[in-house]
């Protein structure tokens, strides 16, 4: 069947046969090296302020599952960190494995998680996400470990998301699904939050097929790291 997917005959080693930039000079995701990251002392708190009531719906877009915003004015926004500007979240997705030794997206020295959450936003110096979407500067994602553990997580709060530090590395690379535009500003947070094997058991549950098509689980929908080439990883944090 045409289109993309994470399957052996159209998933992310043949996605370069449509999309061409895959091997572009800003690809993502990627292994980040600790040892090769600089701490860039300029680099300001990322700032969040996402209002819950702007959540519209869920979905499953045979990729991943995702909550969109309404993103008509800034209740939810992303400022500070590594960008300039505002920055007003989109939707939040997430990417997992088939089991708890892969799943994530990023990679920290080559150590993988069992699922990755994306807050993606758009810079509103831009008059639309779509517009964004194809600018050097226009996407900006936070990227979230999610942790196989078994115990219940405190002082984690539901709305929000994230984890207690939002210490980050950063670095420009692109989405990591067609389109694969080269047009995100990658923010990565160096501190996991934790997820029961119950709910990775439901994100597993899910279907990458429609009702009326043979089932296939939904899993392993990741792309694997891609050539650094060069480029720089900050850290916000010592
Ligand atoms: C399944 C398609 N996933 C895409 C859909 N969008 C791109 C649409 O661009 C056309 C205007 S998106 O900007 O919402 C987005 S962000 C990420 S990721 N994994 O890099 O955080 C993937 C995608
Ligand atoms: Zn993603």
């Amino acid at each position: 069947s045409h289109g993309w997917g994470y399957a052996e005959h159209n998933g992310p080693e043949k996605w370069c046969d449509n999309f061409p930039i895959a091997n572009g000079p800003r690809q993502s995701p990627i292994d980040i090296q600790t040892s090769g990251s600089s701490y860039d002392e300029s680099l300001k708190a990322l700032k969040l302020q996402y209002d819950p009531s702007t959540s519209l719906d869920i979905l499953n877009n045979g990729h991943s599952f995702q909550v969109t915003f309404a993103d008509n004015d800034d209740s939810s926004t992303l400022t500070e960190g590594p960008i300039s500007g505002k920055y007003r979240l989109k939707q939040f997705h997430f990417h997992w494995g088939a089991s708890d030794d892969k799943g994530s997206e990023h990679t920290v020295d080559g150590k993988c998680y069992p699922a990755e959450l994306h807050l993606v936003h758009w810079n509103t110096e831009y008059p639309s996400f779509g517009e964004a979407a194809s600018k050097p500067d226009g996407l900006a994602v936070v990227g979230v470990f999610l942790e196989g553990k078994q115990t219940s997580f405190t002082n984690f709060d539901p709305t929000i998301l994230l984890p207690e530090s939002l210490d980050y590395w950063t670095y420009l690379g692109s989405l990591t699904t067609p389109p694969l535009l080269e047009s995100v500003t990658w923010i990565v947070c160096k501190q996991s939050i934790s997820v029961s094997s119950e709910q990775m058991k439901k994100f597993r549950s899910l279907l990458f097929t429609a009702e009326d098509e043979e089932a296939c689980c939904m899993v392993n929908n990741y792309r694997p790291p891609q050539p650094l080439k060069g480029r720089e990883v900050r850290a916000s944090f010592k």
